[in-house]
């Protein structure tokens, strides 16, 4: 008998998602940077980041295409051979039940060892968290500071739910950002990784590291986005 976790996820698994693309490549960031990976990009994002990087991922660009769970899943599994999968977006849990369930069907596969979903903040994890049985599922929750322009949209209950295999990712565009991060970071205790990633043409990385030194942030980690590095930093589906 599946249990009821697995019939809601298979009740859904023709539930179509609005999508921009799914490509295979090197994971850029975090602390899987530098893995093969498949990312699973959807269509639609909650927020308007001024310096946001993926503008093709929401309106007024529409969804290059529609695809059910099971197609998803399906393309993930046959198509690549990465053990990785970087769940994304836009905003891939903007869809609830529906974005709950690919997370679950994901994990599912049984060569997948893990799925990290990059969710922007705004989004209350509790019901993922509760919903998605997996150990192999993770969250990356970014952190929008000041001058994203979004940072009164945080849900900072969030925190408190992330767990050790979990990450806190602050892009930092200032000297007003970087002064923000540390004091979020007091203020609201967390089981997951905080790392700082600089916002190129503001906050030059030899700048943030010489911050981070000089306020004694022992447990951050610097991440830095290799894909950027290795190509051009306004190509596609790398
Ligand atoms: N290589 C590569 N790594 C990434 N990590 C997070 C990405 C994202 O767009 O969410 C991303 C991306 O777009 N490309
Ligand atoms: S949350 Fe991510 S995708 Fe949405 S606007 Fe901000 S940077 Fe762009
Ligand atoms: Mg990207």
């Amino acid at each position: 008998m599946p249990n009821k976790h697995q019939q809601e996820s298979a009740d859904l698994s023709s539930a179509m998602l609005p999508m921009v693309e799914i490509f295979e490549t090197v994971e850029g960031e975090g602390t899987r940077a530098g893995f093969p990976t498949v990312f699973v990009r959807l269509f639609g994002c909650n927020l308007r980041c001024v310096w946001c990087d993926t503008k093709y991922s929401y309106p007024p660009a529409e969804a290059e295409f529609k695809m059910s769970i099971r197609d998803i899943v399906q393309q993930v599994e046959q198509q690549y051979k990465s053990a990785y999968v970087c769940l994304t977006g836009g905003e891939p849990l903007l869809y609830g039940k529906r974005s709950a369930a690919l997370l679950q069907a994901l994990c599912e596969i049984e060569r997948i060892r893990d799925v990290h979903v990059e969710t922007n903040g705004a989004i209350d994890l509790a019901p993922f968290l509760a919903e998605v049985q997996s150990e192999k599922a993770r969250y990356i929750m970014d952190y929008k500071l000041p001058d994203s322009g979004e940072n009164g949209t945080m849900v900072h209950h969030n925190f408190e739910l992330l767990r050790p295999q979990d990450e806190v990712k602050f892009v930092i565009a200032s000297d007003r950002d970087f002064e923000a991060a540390v004091e979020t970071l007091q203020n609201y205790p967390t089981a997951a990784l905080p790392m700082f990633s600089p916002v190129w043409e503001s906050m030059p990385p030899d700048r943030l590291v010489h911050k981070m030194l000089e306020s004694g942030l022992s447990g951050v980690k610097l991440n830095m986005q290799l894909h950027k590095i290795i190509w051009d930093p306004a190509k596609r589906g790398v």
